[in-house]
C-alpha cells in the first residue's frame, strides 16, 4: 500500500494535484473539503452541522471528519492506496489517522507539502471564488481566517511527520504540469525506497 497526504494552506493546488497523482498512482482520493462539501449539497444533517462552521471558515470539527475518514477507509478495503487531501487539518487528527491506518496494517508513507506565498493564495482563492460556488472563497475576510486557522492549528501536523521523517516541502508556484512532476519525483523516491524494503524481506 503506498499512503500520501497531500499537504498545505487553503488555495495552494492539493485538489488540482490530487487529481493528476490519483490518476497517475492509482490512488483513492480523499478530499475532506469536497466530502463535506457533498453532504451539504444534500442536506444531511452532518452537512448542516459542518455549514456552519465552514461559512465562517472555521474547522469542522475533529470527531465529524474523522468519522468521515474511518467510513471511507471500510469501503475502499482492497485501495491500493489513499491521497489524503485536506486531512488531517489538526495534530489531534494525525493522531487519530495513525491509529486508523495501524489498524487496519498500514501507515501514512509521505507527506508532501505544497509552499505558495500568502499573496498567490489570496489571489488564487478569490479567483476561485468566482466560479467554485464555494462560500468560503468570496469573502477577503472568511479567507484570512481560514489562514488564521491553518497558522494555529493546522501547521503544527507537519511536526508530527516531521518527527517521523516523511516530510518534505516541494515548491507550489509555477505551471501546474512542473509542480507535478516535482511531487512525482519525490513519490517515485519514496516508492523506490519501499520496494528495496519488501526486496530485502524476501
Ligand atoms: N500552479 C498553479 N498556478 C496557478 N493557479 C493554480 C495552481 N494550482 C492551482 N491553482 C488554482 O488555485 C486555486 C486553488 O487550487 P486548489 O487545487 O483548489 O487548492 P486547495 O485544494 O489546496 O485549496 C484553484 O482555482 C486552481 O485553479
Ligand atoms: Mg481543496
Amino acid at each position: 500500500m503506498f499512503n500520501l497526504i497531500l499537504f498545505g494552506p487553503p488555495g495552494s493546488g492539493k485538489g488540482t494535484q490530487s487529481d493528476r497523482l490519483v490518476e497517475k498512482y492509482g490512488l483513492v482520493h480523499l478530499s475532506t473539503g469536497n466530502l463535506l462539501r457533498s453532504e451539504i449539497a444534500e442536506k444531511t444533517p452532518l452537512g448542516i452541522e459542518a455549514k456552519n462552521f465552514m461559512d465562517k471558515g472555521q474547522l469542522v470539527p475533529d470527531e465529524v471528519v474523522i468519522g468521515m475518514i474511518d467510513n471511507c477507509l471500510d469501503q475502499h478495503k482492497d485501495a491500493k492506496g489513499f491521497l489524503f487531501d485536506g486531512f488531517p487539518r489538526t495534530a489531534n487528527q494525525a493522531k487519530a489517522l495513525d491509529k486508523l491506518l495501524q489498524l487496519k496494517k498500514t501507515a501514512i508513507h509521505s507527506v508532501l507539502a505544497l509552499d505558495v506565498s500568502e499573496e498567490e493564495l489570496v489571489k488564487r482563492l478569490l479567483e476561485r471564488g468566482k466560479t467554485s460556488g464555494r462560500s468560503d472563497d468570496t469573502s477577503e475576510e472568511v479567507i484570512r481566517k481560514r489562514f488564521a486557522v491553518y497558522k494555529e492549528e493546522t501547521a503544527p501536523v507537519a511536526d508530527h511527520y516531521k518527527a517521523q521523517h516523511k516530510f518534505k516541502t516541494v515548491p507550489g508556484e509555477g505551471s501546474i504540469d512542473d509542480i507535478s512532476n516535482a511531487l512525482s519525483a519525490q513519490i517515485d523516491k519514496v516508492l523506490a525506497r519501499q520496494r528495496e524494503e519488501e526486496e530485502a524481506l524476501d
